[in-house]
């Protein structure tokens, strides 16, 4: 990956978060190349997972340059990390924390920020966390995590709206998730790295962003086994030294390009992607008759001449992911004849919907399917981002509309696509900022 291209993008990234709309001219094929970005859920857990280790620095290489990550950042530096460079290359030292809690302003903007409660408990023994709360997409509460910190020693109490844990010492256990969650798994493996004893994790998540933390906490010094597979070891140490950690592409922002060059009748080529994540994207795209090779890191993309219709259900990793649905119905509103999607994972993951209606789709939701008729005629239109990925979702319906779309709430793009505007640009979109 070219490191070069990655602060030319934290330039127009920087510049390009304070606008608040996006505005797209639709009609253009998308063409060319664009580089996919470090994922923004591997990096969130490894940077709050800095604050476990005892001496040293972290480097992380490239790092993406989003609001997620700028918060997470001010997040552990309240806890008294020093992160001497900012993206794309970050330098973390810990040279002991300080304080418990990191600020509600902070907390609120994003449920990650979760992340910290397990190493604040392991390295302090003590914290207090604003309860993450619900958001656009689902009520998403944190009981597996407590839980499981619970069966590991911690004594939690909830009060007026936050979460304040203190142990003693965090002990190993066997831990079985009702639910293979992703934030769960990540907590639980945060807090057995330095527990006293073996910690079991059973049913746990498969996520690629779970192996790359594993990957971490070993590179500190950690023993943890079984990450990638439904039951995960960790073997407590007493001592982590800061390392070099590389973050793995983000296969959702893959997926996102990838369904924008279908929808287009594009033709592209994304570097910087792992074939192996994308699996599940990849099978349902070609289901669509959109042409998809890999070749070690590059992945060709090229749109058919006409769309089929096809049946999604969104599942725990390896299954199709939850953050690819509001991508997909945009992409189905345009096959030859009517598909079904199937939300298992949020309860309330069809907020895009309403917007796609907007613009001309024709798509009816019941509890947690959608049925998305094809053949519509997308028209630009104003509309709203009411999340990340229903944001994604939008951009994708717009670059195939006819006419101009306002898409007002891009700071939810922020949060999770470094610098879209321009690397659409680059692929021949007509899209800008105001
Ligand atoms: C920063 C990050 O990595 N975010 C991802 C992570 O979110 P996150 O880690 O929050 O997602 P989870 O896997 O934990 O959540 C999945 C489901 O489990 C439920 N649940 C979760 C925890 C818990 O204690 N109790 C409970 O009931 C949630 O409400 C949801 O219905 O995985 C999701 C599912 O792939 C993705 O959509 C998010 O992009
Ligand atoms: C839901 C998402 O992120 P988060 O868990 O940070 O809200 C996402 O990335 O689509």
């Amino acid at each position: 990956m070219d490191k070069a291209s990655y602060s030319m993008t934290e330039v127009g990234a920087t510049s390009s978060i304070s606008q608040n709309k996006i505005i797209i001219q639709g009609g253009e094929p998308l063409k060319g190349e664009v580089v996919i970005s470090p994922s923004k859920n591997a990096v969130l857990p490894i940077l709050a997972a800095c604050l476990l280790q005892h001496e040293g620095q972290t480097v992380i290489p490239i790092a993406p340059n989003l609001t997620d990550v700028q918060t997470m950042i001010s997040v552990i530096e309240h806890l008294g990390l020093r992160v001497k460079s900012k993206p794309p290359s970050l330098l973390i030292e810990n040279a002991g924390i300080q304080g418990n809690e990191p600020p509600y302003k902070l907390v609120r903007k994003m449920r990650a920020s979760i992340l910290v409660l397990a190493p604040l408990l392991a390295r302090q023994g003590r914290a207090i966390i604003a309860l993450p709360g619900g958001c656009a997409i689902g009520t998403r509460p944190i009981d597996l995590h407590l839980k499981g910190l619970s069966a590991m020693g911690a004594d939690l109490q909830t009060r007026e709206g936050k979460i304040e844990a203190k142990c003693s010492e965090l002990t190993g256990a066997k831990i079985y998730l009702d639910f293979p969650s992703v934030g769960a798994t990540e907590t639980l493996m945060m807090a057995g790295v330095l527990a006293r004893g073996v910690t079991m994790i059973e049913n746990a998540a498969l996520e690629p962003e779970i192996v790359n933390l594993a990957q971490f906490l070993n590179a500190m010094g950690g023993k943890v086994q079984g990450a990638g597979t439904n039951v995960i070891r960790i073997e407590g140490v007493r001592y982590l030294r800061g390392t070099v950690q590389p973050i793995i592409p983000d296969r959702i922002e893959a997926g996102t390009y990838m369904v924008a060059t279908a929808i287009t009748g594009g033709e592209a080529v994304l570097r910087n992607i792992e074939p192996d994540h994308l699996q599940s994207i990849i099978f349902k795209l070609r289901e669509t008759g959109t042409e998809v090779e890999c070749e070690s890191s590059k992945l060709y993309v090229k749109a058919p001449e006409t769309l089929r219709p096809i049946q999604l259900r969104t599942m725990p990793y390896p299954g199709f992911p939850t953050d690819m649905q509001p991508q997909f119905t945009a992409l189905l509103t345009k096959a030859q004849g009517t598909s079904l999607i199937v939300e298992t994972i949020f309860e309330n993951r069809f907020l895009h919907v309403n917007e796609l209606l907007r613009m001309g789709a024709r798509i009816q939701v019941e509890g947690r399917t959608a049925v998305v008729q094809g053949l519509s005629r997308l028209w630009g239109a104003r509309v709203r981002a009411t999340d990340l990925r229903a944001g994604a979702a939008l951009v994708i319906a717009a670059l195939a509309a006819c006419g101009k779309t306002e898409i007002t709430g891009s700071d939810h793009i922020d949060r999770g696509y470094e610098n879209m505007v321009a690397k659409l640009s680059a692929m021949g979109a007509s899209v800008t900022r105001r």
